[in-house]
Protein backbone atom coordinates (compact mmCIF):
# COMPACT_ATOMS: atom_id res chain seq x y z
CA UNK A 1 0.00 0.00 0.00
CA UNK A 2 1.56 3.54 -1.30
CA UNK A 3 0.32 6.54 0.99
CA UNK A 4 1.25 10.14 0.01
CA UNK A 5 0.71 12.55 2.92
CA UNK A 6 0.69 16.30 2.22
CA UNK A 7 3.82 16.34 0.24
CA UNK A 8 5.57 19.30 -0.74
CA UNK A 9 8.43 19.40 -3.15
CA UNK A 10 9.51 22.69 -5.06
CA UNK A 11 12.74 23.24 -7.51
CA UNK A 12 14.32 26.54 -7.00
CA UNK A 13 11.30 28.51 -7.87
CA UNK A 14 8.97 25.79 -9.43
CA UNK A 15 6.69 24.42 -6.69
CA UNK A 16 6.03 21.01 -8.99
CA UNK A 17 4.29 19.14 -5.38
CA UNK A 18 1.83 21.66 -3.11
CA UNK A 19 0.37 19.20 -0.09
CA UNK A 20 -0.48 16.07 -2.71
CA UNK A 21 -2.29 13.80 -0.79
CA UNK A 22 -3.90 10.07 -1.98
CA UNK A 23 -3.29 6.65 -0.93
CA UNK A 24 -2.84 3.42 -3.49
CA UNK A 25 -4.39 0.14 -1.43
CA UNK A 26 -3.42 -3.23 -2.06
CA UNK A 27 -4.76 -5.99 -5.01
CA UNK A 28 -6.16 -2.67 -7.14
CA UNK A 29 -4.59 -0.98 -10.54
CA UNK A 30 -4.85 3.26 -9.09
CA UNK A 31 -4.51 5.68 -11.45
CA UNK A 32 -2.70 9.12 -11.07
CA UNK A 33 -3.63 11.37 -13.95
CA UNK A 34 -2.63 14.81 -14.68
CA UNK A 35 -1.87 17.24 -17.22
CA UNK A 36 1.56 17.63 -18.32
CA UNK A 37 3.99 19.27 -15.81
CA UNK A 38 1.03 18.55 -13.13
CA UNK A 39 4.00 16.87 -10.64
CA UNK A 40 3.33 13.43 -11.08
CA UNK A 41 7.11 12.38 -11.56
CA UNK A 42 7.68 14.11 -8.95
CA UNK A 43 5.55 12.15 -6.75
CA UNK A 44 6.80 8.89 -8.30
CA UNK A 45 10.29 9.91 -7.49
CA UNK A 46 9.58 10.93 -4.04
CA UNK A 47 7.95 7.28 -3.39
CA UNK A 48 10.86 5.83 -5.03
CA UNK A 49 13.33 7.77 -2.78
CA UNK A 50 14.54 8.96 -5.49
CA UNK A 51 13.96 12.65 -3.94
CA UNK A 52 12.96 13.96 -0.41
CA UNK A 53 10.21 16.23 0.25
CA UNK A 54 10.51 19.30 1.32
CA UNK A 55 7.68 18.56 3.58
CA UNK A 56 5.09 15.92 3.74
CA UNK A 57 5.28 11.87 4.48
CA UNK A 58 5.41 9.04 1.91
CA UNK A 59 4.89 5.71 2.98
CA UNK A 60 5.40 2.59 1.30
CA UNK A 61 3.64 -0.84 3.63
CA UNK A 62 3.50 2.09 6.60
CA UNK A 63 7.55 2.70 6.15
CA UNK A 64 8.92 6.10 5.75
CA UNK A 65 10.51 6.70 2.35
CA UNK A 66 12.90 9.23 4.06
CA UNK A 67 13.60 7.79 7.40
CA UNK A 68 13.39 4.09 6.42
CA UNK A 69 14.69 4.32 2.32
CA UNK A 70 15.93 0.51 2.19
CA UNK A 71 12.74 -0.87 3.32
CA UNK A 72 11.08 1.14 0.78
CA UNK A 73 13.36 -0.08 -1.80
CA UNK A 74 12.59 -3.52 -0.67
CA UNK A 75 8.83 -3.12 -1.63
CA UNK A 76 8.44 -0.97 -4.79
CA UNK A 77 9.42 -1.96 -8.14
CA UNK A 78 9.80 0.99 -10.58
CA UNK A 79 9.10 1.62 -13.63
CA UNK A 80 11.09 4.93 -14.53
CA UNK A 81 10.38 7.07 -17.72
CA UNK A 82 12.97 7.16 -19.27
CA UNK A 83 13.18 2.84 -18.96
CA UNK A 84 17.42 3.28 -18.43
CA UNK A 85 18.81 -0.09 -19.46
CA UNK A 86 22.27 -1.02 -20.08
CA UNK A 87 22.78 -1.32 -24.12
CA UNK A 88 26.00 -3.42 -23.63
CA UNK A 89 24.48 -5.70 -21.05
CA UNK A 90 21.73 -8.50 -22.80
CA UNK A 91 18.24 -8.42 -21.44
CA UNK A 92 19.23 -11.11 -19.06
CA UNK A 93 22.15 -9.28 -17.68
CA UNK A 94 20.22 -5.99 -17.35
CA UNK A 95 17.39 -7.76 -14.92
CA UNK A 96 20.24 -9.80 -13.16
CA UNK A 97 22.11 -6.76 -12.02
CA UNK A 98 19.11 -5.13 -10.15
CA UNK A 99 18.53 -8.74 -8.96
CA UNK A 100 21.62 -8.65 -7.43
CA UNK A 101 21.52 -5.25 -5.92
CA UNK A 102 18.33 -6.74 -3.86
CA UNK A 103 20.45 -9.35 -2.96
CA UNK A 104 19.17 -12.06 -5.12
CA UNK A 105 21.61 -14.63 -6.75
CA UNK A 106 22.21 -18.50 -7.87
CA UNK A 107 19.68 -20.41 -9.17
CA UNK A 108 16.67 -18.93 -7.43
CA UNK A 109 17.69 -15.51 -9.15
CA UNK A 110 17.82 -16.91 -12.49
CA UNK A 111 14.97 -18.58 -11.65
CA UNK A 112 12.76 -15.77 -11.16
CA UNK A 113 14.29 -14.46 -14.36
CA UNK A 114 13.36 -17.01 -16.51
CA UNK A 115 9.53 -17.02 -14.84
CA UNK A 116 9.12 -13.30 -15.65
CA UNK A 117 10.57 -13.87 -19.29
CA UNK A 118 7.86 -16.53 -19.82
CA UNK A 119 4.91 -14.56 -18.21
CA UNK A 120 6.11 -10.92 -20.14
CA UNK A 121 6.31 -13.69 -23.64
CA UNK A 122 10.23 -12.37 -23.90
CA UNK A 123 11.11 -15.61 -25.72
CA UNK A 124 14.88 -15.21 -27.56
CA UNK A 125 14.71 -11.20 -26.80
CA UNK A 126 15.97 -12.56 -22.99
CA UNK A 127 19.96 -13.20 -24.10
CA UNK A 128 19.67 -10.55 -26.41
CA UNK A 129 21.93 -7.56 -26.27
CA UNK A 130 19.78 -4.31 -25.08
CA UNK A 131 21.37 -2.12 -28.03
CA UNK A 132 18.54 -1.42 -30.55
CA UNK A 133 15.51 -2.78 -28.30
CA UNK A 134 12.34 -1.05 -29.67
CA UNK A 135 10.06 0.77 -27.58
CA UNK A 136 8.14 -2.55 -26.74
CA UNK A 137 11.19 -4.73 -25.89
CA UNK A 138 12.70 -2.32 -23.90
CA UNK A 139 9.17 -2.00 -21.68
CA UNK A 140 9.35 -5.32 -20.76
CA UNK A 141 12.92 -5.61 -20.13
CA UNK A 142 12.50 -2.52 -17.70
CA UNK A 143 9.08 -4.41 -15.76
CA UNK A 144 11.38 -7.71 -15.79
CA UNK A 145 13.99 -5.43 -13.94
CA UNK A 146 11.36 -3.89 -11.47
CA UNK A 147 9.92 -7.17 -10.54
CA UNK A 148 13.18 -9.08 -9.98
CA UNK A 149 12.69 -8.94 -6.34
CA UNK A 150 8.62 -9.62 -6.28
CA UNK A 151 7.72 -6.25 -4.45
CA UNK A 152 4.40 -5.81 -3.61
CA UNK A 153 3.91 -2.48 -4.78
CA UNK A 154 4.79 -1.59 -8.51
CA UNK A 155 4.98 1.84 -9.69
CA UNK A 156 5.12 3.12 -13.77
CA UNK A 157 5.44 6.40 -14.97
CA UNK A 158 3.64 6.62 -18.38
CA UNK A 159 4.26 2.79 -19.18
CA UNK A 160 2.57 3.12 -22.07
CA UNK A 161 3.73 5.87 -24.03
CA UNK A 162 5.56 4.82 -27.54
CA UNK A 163 3.62 1.29 -27.32
CA UNK A 164 1.67 0.14 -29.88
CA UNK A 165 -1.97 -1.38 -29.55
CA UNK A 166 -0.98 -5.15 -28.98
CA UNK A 167 2.30 -4.25 -26.61
CA UNK A 168 -0.09 -1.88 -24.59
CA UNK A 169 -2.89 -4.91 -24.62
CA UNK A 170 -0.52 -6.97 -23.13
CA UNK A 171 0.97 -4.90 -20.33
CA UNK A 172 -2.95 -3.70 -19.55
CA UNK A 173 -3.31 -7.95 -18.67
CA UNK A 174 0.05 -8.22 -16.75
CA UNK A 175 -0.73 -5.09 -14.51
CA UNK A 176 -4.04 -6.84 -13.80
CA UNK A 177 -2.64 -10.35 -13.32
CA UNK A 178 -0.27 -8.29 -10.95
CA UNK A 179 -3.45 -6.45 -8.87
CA UNK A 180 -5.15 -9.97 -8.67
CA UNK A 181 -2.25 -11.28 -7.16
CA UNK A 182 -2.74 -8.64 -4.52
CA UNK A 183 0.06 -6.53 -5.83
CA UNK A 184 -0.31 -2.47 -5.25
CA UNK A 185 0.18 -1.37 -8.85
CA UNK A 186 0.19 2.96 -9.32
CA UNK A 187 0.22 4.16 -12.56
CA UNK A 188 0.98 6.75 -14.14
CA UNK A 189 -0.85 9.18 -17.17
CA UNK A 190 -1.42 12.11 -18.73
CA UNK A 191 -3.97 10.33 -20.93
CA UNK A 192 -7.74 10.33 -19.51
CA UNK A 193 -8.26 7.11 -21.82
CA UNK A 194 -5.55 4.94 -20.75
CA UNK A 195 -6.43 5.43 -17.04
CA UNK A 196 -10.07 4.69 -17.30
CA UNK A 197 -9.23 1.51 -19.57
CA UNK A 198 -6.85 -0.14 -17.21
CA UNK A 199 -7.73 1.27 -13.22
CA UNK A 200 -9.65 0.83 -10.52
CA UNK A 201 -8.85 3.82 -8.68
CA UNK A 202 -8.19 7.54 -10.30
CA UNK A 203 -6.25 10.23 -8.78
CA UNK A 204 -6.64 13.49 -10.30
CA UNK A 205 -3.76 15.68 -10.10
CA UNK A 206 -3.20 19.21 -10.81
CA UNK A 207 -1.27 22.12 -10.33
CA UNK A 208 0.66 20.38 -7.64
CA UNK A 209 -2.30 18.83 -5.57
CA UNK A 210 -5.17 16.05 -5.29
CA UNK A 211 -7.81 17.95 -7.36
CA UNK A 212 -10.06 14.38 -6.83
CA UNK A 213 -9.98 10.85 -5.70
CA UNK A 214 -12.30 7.55 -6.40
CA UNK A 215 -13.60 5.12 -9.01
CA UNK A 216 -14.69 6.55 -12.26
CA UNK A 217 -18.21 6.54 -11.06
CA UNK A 218 -17.38 8.24 -7.69
CA UNK A 219 -15.84 10.66 -9.93
CA UNK A 220 -19.03 10.87 -12.05
CA UNK A 221 -21.13 11.09 -9.20
CA UNK A 222 -18.94 13.82 -7.29
CA UNK A 223 -19.00 16.15 -10.56
CA UNK A 224 -22.23 15.24 -11.25
CA UNK A 225 -21.08 14.44 -14.66
CA UNK A 226 -22.44 11.71 -16.81
CA UNK A 227 -18.77 10.66 -17.97
CA UNK A 228 -15.90 10.54 -16.97
CA UNK A 229 -14.62 12.92 -20.24
CA UNK A 230 -16.82 15.51 -18.96
CA UNK A 231 -15.84 14.73 -14.84
CA UNK A 232 -11.91 15.33 -15.76
CA UNK A 233 -12.48 18.39 -17.67
CA UNK A 234 -14.51 19.89 -14.69
CA UNK A 235 -11.74 18.43 -12.12
CA UNK A 236 -9.22 20.10 -13.88
CA UNK A 237 -10.77 22.53 -15.74
CA UNK A 238 -9.46 22.06 -19.18
CA UNK A 239 -9.11 19.75 -22.02
CA UNK A 240 -5.56 18.81 -21.45
CA UNK A 241 -5.11 15.31 -21.55
CA UNK A 242 -8.49 14.29 -23.71
CA UNK A 243 -7.55 12.54 -27.14
CA UNK A 244 -9.89 14.42 -28.75
N1 LIG B 1 14.65 18.21 -11.56
C1 LIG B 1 13.86 19.28 -11.78
N2 LIG B 1 14.37 20.53 -11.82
C2 LIG B 1 13.57 21.60 -12.03
N3 LIG B 1 12.24 21.52 -12.21
C3 LIG B 1 11.68 20.31 -12.19
C4 LIG B 1 12.45 19.12 -11.97
N4 LIG B 1 11.61 18.05 -11.99
C5 LIG B 1 10.37 18.56 -12.21
N5 LIG B 1 10.41 19.92 -12.32
C6 LIG B 1 9.25 20.80 -12.55
O1 LIG B 1 8.23 20.42 -11.65
C7 LIG B 1 6.94 20.45 -12.29
C8 LIG B 1 6.32 19.06 -12.23
O2 LIG B 1 7.05 18.19 -13.10
P1 LIG B 1 6.75 16.63 -13.23
O3 LIG B 1 7.79 16.05 -14.14
O4 LIG B 1 6.62 16.05 -11.88
O5 LIG B 1 5.31 16.64 -13.93
P2 LIG B 1 4.53 15.44 -14.66
O6 LIG B 1 3.12 15.52 -14.14
O7 LIG B 1 5.25 14.16 -14.49
O8 LIG B 1 4.54 15.91 -16.16
P3 LIG B 1 4.64 15.05 -17.55
O9 LIG B 1 3.28 14.46 -17.77
O10 LIG B 1 4.95 16.14 -18.54
O11 LIG B 1 5.73 14.05 -17.38
C9 LIG B 1 7.19 20.95 -13.68
O12 LIG B 1 6.96 22.34 -13.69
C10 LIG B 1 8.67 20.65 -13.93
O13 LIG B 1 9.23 21.55 -14.85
Amino acid sequence: MIEARGIFKSFGTVAALRGASFTAPDAQITGLLGPNGAGKTTLLRILATVFKPDGGTALVDGFDAVSSPRAVQSRIGVLPDNRGLYPRLTARENVRYYGRLHGLKGDALEGRIDDLAGWLEMGTLIERRAEGFSQGQRLKVAIARALVHAPGNLLLDEPTNGLDVMSTRALRQFLRRLRDEGCCVLFSSHIMQEIAALCDRIVIIADGAVAAEGTAEQLRTATGKASLEDAFVAVIGSEEGLLL
